[in-house]
């Protein structure tokens, strides 16, 4: 057996079609008497429906979460927790919503419930994140870790196709780190390898009918593992890139982490024989990343970076921002590795 440090992480999580029912319970179990619920402006509906459930401890509805986490909105809704006397946040929502809560928790201390809609997986991490002036900030808090987390699959029923498994495969892109990342341990590995198993047969079952109560079930669960995993481990070359592609030029998070991840797989697989034979198991093929990348295609994740709205001048930009603060990696990354890799996912070639 490896030698290694595992450590476990405060949290309590409800599962289940309809858990959301019991979220009062959970707001009690806090011991919070008054909750402000936080949506993006697409989710409003839903906000509405989370502060009707709490009665009198509902504070009202915060519709203004955005993508990356703009520290404007940051700013904004730290004032109006603190006007309506709130001593705690529903998060309801993707990891857009969670990453709005952990912002205010990261300066007020308030405890955070999360009722995620996708499968991006913040709600399981101690990591949060903010965008200023086009440079996207991260950090590790246990303040701003949720304190529960209620899984309700029935509420990812209306994420569209196409977020769904652009989603489905960020998690998997933080199971695949976790499984090559400094801190890994045989019980974290487990659950990645677990998690991108479920995950990958999920999808198609979603994309095949968005109400499969079954693929909304085990993708939500496989969410969980991975979100877990990436809150438990040390982010690699692929989420830096990704972190660098949000922020400077505002793509979408999911869709971006998508069109990464076979490239970073092929680069980084080869150095890391545990995560190589791990996802080779997790995919069924011994070409794990042309295995991602064929089941991308067939379920129309966009095919490139230039697809989504990269500027092709932008590959400089980003290899000196990777350059500048890299995260740990296997396999060095020289600056014509990254020129490579990042030319090959803006064109959308086949990962070599
Ligand atoms: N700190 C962490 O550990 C992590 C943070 N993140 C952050 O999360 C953000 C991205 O989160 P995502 O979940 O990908 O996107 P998102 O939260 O921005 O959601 C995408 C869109 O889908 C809508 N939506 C969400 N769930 C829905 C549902 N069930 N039905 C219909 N519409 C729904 C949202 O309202 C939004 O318009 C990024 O800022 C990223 O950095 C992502 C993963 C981990
Ligand atoms: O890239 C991810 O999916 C994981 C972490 C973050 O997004 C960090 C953040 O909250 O910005």
């Amino acid at each position: 057996m490896d030698h290694f440090l595992y450590e476990a992480l405060p949290m309590r999580v409800r599962f289940g079609d309809n858990s959301l029912e019991e979220l009062p319970a959970e707001l009690g179990a806090l011991g919070a008497s008054t909750a402000l619920v936080l949506t993006t402006p697409q989710q409003a509906d839903l906000g509405e429906q989370v502060n009707g459930l709490l009665g009198r401890a509902g504070a009202g509805v915060y519709p203004h979460a955005a993508m990356h986490v703009p520290v404007a909105t940051v700013t904004a809704a730290r004032e109006h927790a603190a006007r309506v006397g709130a001593d705690a946040l529903i998060c309801a929502g993707g990891g857009s919503t969670t990453g709005l809560g952990k912002a205010i928790a990261l300066d007020s201390d308030l405890p955070i419930i999360a009722v995620p809609t996708t499968y991006a997986g913040s709600e399981m991490t101690p990591i949060w994140g903010m965008t200023e002036e086009s440079v996207k900030r991260t950090g590790r808090n246990l303040r701003v870790l949720p304190r529960s987390v209620v899984y309700d699959p029935t509420l990812t029923v209306g994420l569209p196709v196409g977020i769904s498994v652009t989603s489905g495969l960020n998690a998997v892109a933080h199971a695949v780190e976790a499984l090559y990342a400094p801190d890994a341990s045989p019980v974290l590995s487990l659950m990645a390898a677990e998690g991108v198993a479920k995950m990958l047969k999920a999808l198609p079952r979603i994309a095949g009918d968005p109400a499969d109560a079954t693929g909304r079930s085990d993708a939500l669960y496989a969410a969980w593992l991975c979100g877990a995993v990436l809150g438990a481990t040390t982010m690699g070359l692929h989420h830096k890139l990704c972190h660098i592609l949000g922020g400077t030029f505002d793509l979408p998070h999911a869709e971006t982490h998508a069109i990464v991840l076979p490239y970073v797989m092929a680069f980084n697989l080869q150095s890391s024989p545990d995560a190589l034979r791990a996802m080779e198991k997790a995919t069924g093929s011994d070409s794990p990343a042309t295995a991602v990348r064929k089941l991308e295609r067939s379920l129309d994740v966009p095919p490139s970076l230039a697809a989504i709205g990269m500027p092709e001048d932008g590959i400089d930009e980003v290899v000196r921002q990777a350059v500048d603060a890299p995260y740990s990696n296997p396999r060095p990354v020289t600056e014509s590795d990254l020129v490579g890799l990042l030319e090959a996912a803006f064109c959308g070639s086949e990962p070599e």
